[in-house]
């Protein structure tokens, strides 16, 4: 039985300049879960995630990670973004080793750290390249690496495949499951792509809006990896897509909200 890692108990938040974005969240993430929100543009789903992160504070509620309240952002949680923010002038190795920057340890500590994690992602042979030499799918390992070189809790992604053409993207879905299962990594997915949230999820949370909730919560209990041809994955997206209740058309969904 896996233990509770994140903790959210009627969490909501407001800014200063909207209405309430989200409205009474109580969400438990567990370690090495994979969690995916999915939701209509708006409906709070990069809110929460900042909340998660720290990035953003409560309005109301309480948000704990391993057992401490969130306030700032930390150690305990990675964001990472579909924009990989990979300094040009600095190697794949110093790209990752950068965010180790304020951790205590020697130079020697540093690059050991940096290239186990590189290995992790397969860059082994471009530690020495610059991002402008790899694709965008290998930068977003190096981002990936970077974020796991840190040792975090839990690692936020925000559409992160969002940038890359279909075949990087699937090449990287089964990436990120391998690297996860080897780093036994938490991580939680913002993204608008009801097939990539069948893919890798155990766990779907499906927000509605103003002010966002939690309208659905799946457990998606395939084994991994999955075949997107299965009937079960098709259920599974089916079920996704119904509960958004669009209807009303004749033409095939694309599957992508
Ligand atoms: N810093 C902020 N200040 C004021 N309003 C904000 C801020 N951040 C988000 N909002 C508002 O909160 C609401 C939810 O935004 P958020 O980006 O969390 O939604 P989302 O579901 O991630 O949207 P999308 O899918 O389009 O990225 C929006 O109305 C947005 O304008």
């Amino acid at each position: 039985m896996l233990s509770t890692l994140v903790e959210l108990d009627q969490v909501g938040k407001s800014f200063a300049s909207t209405e309430k974005v989200l409205e009474g969240i109580n969400l438990n993430i567990k370690h090495r879960e994979f969690v995916s929100i999915l939701g209509e543009s708006g409906c709070g789903k990069s809110t929460l995630l900042n909340l998660i992160g720290g990035f953003e504070t409560l309005s109301e509620g309480d948000l704990s990670i391993a057992g401490k309240p969130v306030r700032k952002p930390g150690r305990q949680a990675i964001m990472l973004f579909q924009h990989y923010n990979l300094l040009p002038w600095r190697t794949v190795q110093k790209n990752v080793e950068l965010g180790l920057e304020n951790e205590d340890i020697t130079a020697a500590e540093k690059h050991e750290r940096a290239s186990g994690y590189i290995q992790l992602v397969g860059l082994e042979k471009n530690a020495d390249h610059f991002p402008s030499q790899l694709s965008g799918g290998m930068q977003q390992r190096v981002a990936i690496a970077r974020a796991l070189a840190i040792e975090p809790e839990i690692i936020l992604m925000d559409e992160p495949f969002a940038a890359l053409d279909t075949f990087n993207r699937y090449y990287l879905q089964d990436e990120l499951l391998r690297i996860q299962r080897k780093a036994e990594s938490t991580i939680v997915l913002v993204t608008h792509d009801i097939d990539e949230a069948v893919y890798l999820s155990d766990r779907v949370i499906i927000l509605e809006p103003n002010p966002g909730r939690i309208k659905r919560s799946l457990k998606i209990q395939l084994p991994k990896p999955r075949d997107r041809s299965h009937d079960d994955f098709q259920y599974f997206r089916k079920t996704i897509f119904d509960s958004f209740q669009f209807g009303g058309t004749e033409n095939e969904p694309d599957y992508h909200i």
